[in-house]
């Protein structure tokens, strides 16, 4: 059985955060574990409150997981304040984890922060040299890389700056390229680009598809596989969470966690 720990914050909604990657850890498979960084009291309208949790709390989960179960790959979302971007960098050091996948959310999509301004050099300078892969979305890239992002040509130069900074792989996501018919994720493994394509889909239903990405790529890692085909099934992943995403609640839904599973399930039924 193959562990996944994901170092997030919790969304009540159930759509995003710790419950997303949970979710996603189970579908594929792969034993899911958490230490929470914030509490939100968030739902498919928006944030209506952070909580964060003090740093010693956040190292005393992480302490309880390395000293005990190890963990395979891990992914960091929502980490709110430079004191615990440092606490999480310096365990991530103390268990050598490998396999480390950093969705670097900022701002949630209603426009609430998530992560403190003043966190930015942290990220910068302790954990990102500590990432497998970065998943960034076009605003969080432009944060990261003080540049603006409207053409592939800026995704490519902006994924080489973020393998400047100590990255090894870098997804630029393509989620708010809205004028796009397509959803288009750049790939750099710090030699080649690769472009990741899909059908854009128009709904409103999109809570939580960069932590539902990210989790597939940890959860993917986790199980052995190569960074580029865990992208390439978390691009699968999310296109079928996405297509069937669930209208709950008055705004933006979350997407469907089971759909990918229950598609595959299908097609193996379909051939015997
Ligand atoms: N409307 C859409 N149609 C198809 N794919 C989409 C759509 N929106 C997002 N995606 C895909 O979902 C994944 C996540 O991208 P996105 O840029 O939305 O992340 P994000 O902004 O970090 O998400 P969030 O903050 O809501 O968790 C990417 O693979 C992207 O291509
Ligand atoms: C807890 C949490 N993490 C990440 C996001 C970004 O989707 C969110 N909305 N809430």
């Amino acid at each position: 059985m193959r562990k996944a720990l994901t170092i997030a914050g919790s969304d009540s909604g159930g759509g995003a955060g710790i419950q997303a990657d949970l979710k996603t850890f189970q579908e594929l498979e792969v034993f899911g574990m958490s230490a929470v960084t914030a509490v939100t009291a968030q739902n498919t309208v928006g944030v209506h409150a952070v909580y964060p949790m003090t740093a010693e709390a956040v190292a005393k989960q992480i302490e309880a997981i390395g000293e005990d179960m190890g963990a395979d790959a891990v992914k960091t979302g929502m980490l709110f304040s430079a004191e615990i971007i440092e606490t999480v960098s310096d365990y991530l050091k103390k268990y050598r984890w490998r396999n480390v996948v950093i969705d670097p959310v900022m701002i949630a999509k209603g426009g609430a922060p998530l992560l403190q301004q003043e966190a930015i050099f942290a990220m910068k300078h302790y954990l990102l040299p500590l990432a497998e892969v970065i998943t960034p979305n076009i605003p969080e890239a432009e944060v990261l890389t003080g540049m603006k992002i409207q053409t592939l040509e800026d995704k490519r130069q902006a994924a080489v700056r973020l393998c400047d900074l100590g990255v090894r792989n870098v997804v630029i996501k393509g989620g708010h390229d809205e004028n796009e018919t397509t959803s288009t994720d750049l790939f750099f493994d710090g030699n080649e680009f690769h472009t990741f394509t899909s059908k854009r889909i128009h709904t409103k239903n999109t809570h939580g598809t960069g932590c539902t990405f990210s989790a597939v790529i940890t959860a993917e890692l986790a199980k052995g596989s190569t960074v580029f085909d865990a992208v390439s099934i978390a691009k699968d992943f999310i296109q079928a969470a996405i297509e069937d995403g669930i209208s709950i609640g008055n705004g933006h839904g979350p997407t469907n966690h089971w759909a990918y599973g229950k598609r595959k399930f299908i097609r193996e039924l379909a051939k015997s």
